[in-house]
């Protein structure tokens, strides 16, 4: 066998009951990434981040509908992934076999006048179809919950999980990455501080007062007004409003949520290629507080979640914020647990 056959042959080993895989040439392992509703505002530019993330050397692009379109489109950049389209639930299937990481952008988004608990009706169907796919086809992949309302959907997915007996709570993750990046641009500007080097926690949940901006432990610090982290929290949970109610009737985030969704896939795969100390926030099962699920910093690894950080030292005002957030939360987590065990 030649020298350069060789040196793409997978060697795999098992570590702890997984199988973890490796180019014997000491390249990236090889990772397989399947959007689902990839088609859509957030799905197509999702896409291309991805094709474009060295770490991925599979992209399978799904959706109900226009993946092939998108797939030949993408396909031609030169970069490692080969990427397949696949159309149709008959094709699901495919779409997710040996799937490492499973990135769910699937669903209607908000109109203006809409919250995201109005998606649910819609959303938690759709969730819950492609999870009995996953936990059919992948089992062990992590997935990436992006479809709102993420409160309830990541719950419905959990349930899902139980329901087919392979539920990991480790490898479930609601991606709440677009508050951080919202956090990290409007402390930035009002700080005036280098957003390239800010960093900002946001803990509780995706939707309004859920979301919990930690103004108090921003990086690089900045000595900003009471009134003045008011405003930045309150921009920060109305993120998603401001762009709806730009968008007019058009949609909600759909490029900055691509942009946060591909920063949290490529923190879960070199967290799988077990690169130390990768650290996003995100909606995972907790005991951080007493709601069964919460966002918070989690520590990346193997196996998905390594470690769920706790919140540090909150000020009064946070505290605050901390206590309102919890009946509505709690009320959208058990919403979604109503619905994946009556349906
Ligand atoms: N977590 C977050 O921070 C965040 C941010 C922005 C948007 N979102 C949510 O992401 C979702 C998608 O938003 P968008 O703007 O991309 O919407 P979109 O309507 O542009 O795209 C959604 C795509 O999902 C596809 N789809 C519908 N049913 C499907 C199914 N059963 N299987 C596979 N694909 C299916 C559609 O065909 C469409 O291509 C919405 O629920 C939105 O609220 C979440
Ligand atoms: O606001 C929305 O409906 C979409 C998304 O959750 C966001 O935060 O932009």
């Amino acid at each position: 066998m030649r020298t350069s056959m060789l040196k793409s042959i997978i060697r795999r080993t098992s570590i702890s009951g997984t199988s973890r895989r490796r180019f014997t040439s000491g390249s990236a392992p090889e990772r397989k990434v399947a959007v689902l509703g990839a088609a859509g505002g957030i799905g197509q530019p999702l896409s291309l981040l991805m094709k474009l993330n060295p770490l991925v050397s599979r992209l399978a692009l799904y959706d109900i509908a226009g993946t092939p379109g998108v797939a030949a489109d993408v396909s031609h950049i030169n970069t490692r992934s080969e990427v397949a389209g696949f159309a149709g639930e008959e094709q699901l299937g495919q779409a997710l076999e040996g799937a490492d990481i499973v990135i769910i952008p699937a669903g209607v988004p908000r109109k203006p006048g809409m919250t995201r608990d109005d998606l649910f009706n819609i959303n938690a169907g759709i969730v819950k179809s492609l999870c009995t796919a996953i936990a059919k086809y992948c089992p062990r992949a992590l997935v990436n919950m992006i479809s709102n309302p993420v409160n309830s959907t990541v719950p419905i997915a959990a349930e899902v999980f139980k329901k087919a007996g392979t539920y990991d709570e480790k490898r479930l993750f609601g991606v709440t990455t677009l508050d951080v990046v919202r956090a990290k641009t409007f402390y930035a500007g009002k700080a005036r501080v280098n957003v390239a080097e800010v960093n900002v926690p946001v803990v509780g949940g995706h939707a309004g007062i859920t979301i919990l901006p930690l103004f108090s432990q921003a990086t690089p610090t900045a000595n900003l007004s009471d009134e003045e982290i008011e405003a930045l929290t309150k921009r920060t949970q109305d993120g998603g409003t401001e762009v709806v109610e730009a968008k007019a009737g058009k949609g909600s985030a759909t490029l900055s949520m691509a942009y946060a969704g591909a920063i949290f896939a490529d923190a879960c795969l070199k967290g799988l290629n077990g690169v130390p100390d990768v650290v996003e926030c995100s909606f995972v099962q907790s005991n951080v507080t007493e709601l069964p699920f919460f966002a918070s910093k989690v520590r990346l690894g193997e196996n998905g979640v390594e470690e769920v950080l706790g919140l540090g030292q909150l000020t009064d005002y946070e505290k605050k914020g901390l206590e309102a957030l919890k009946p509505e939360l709690l009320s959208s987590i058990e919403k979604g647990i109503k619905f994946a065990n009556a349906n």
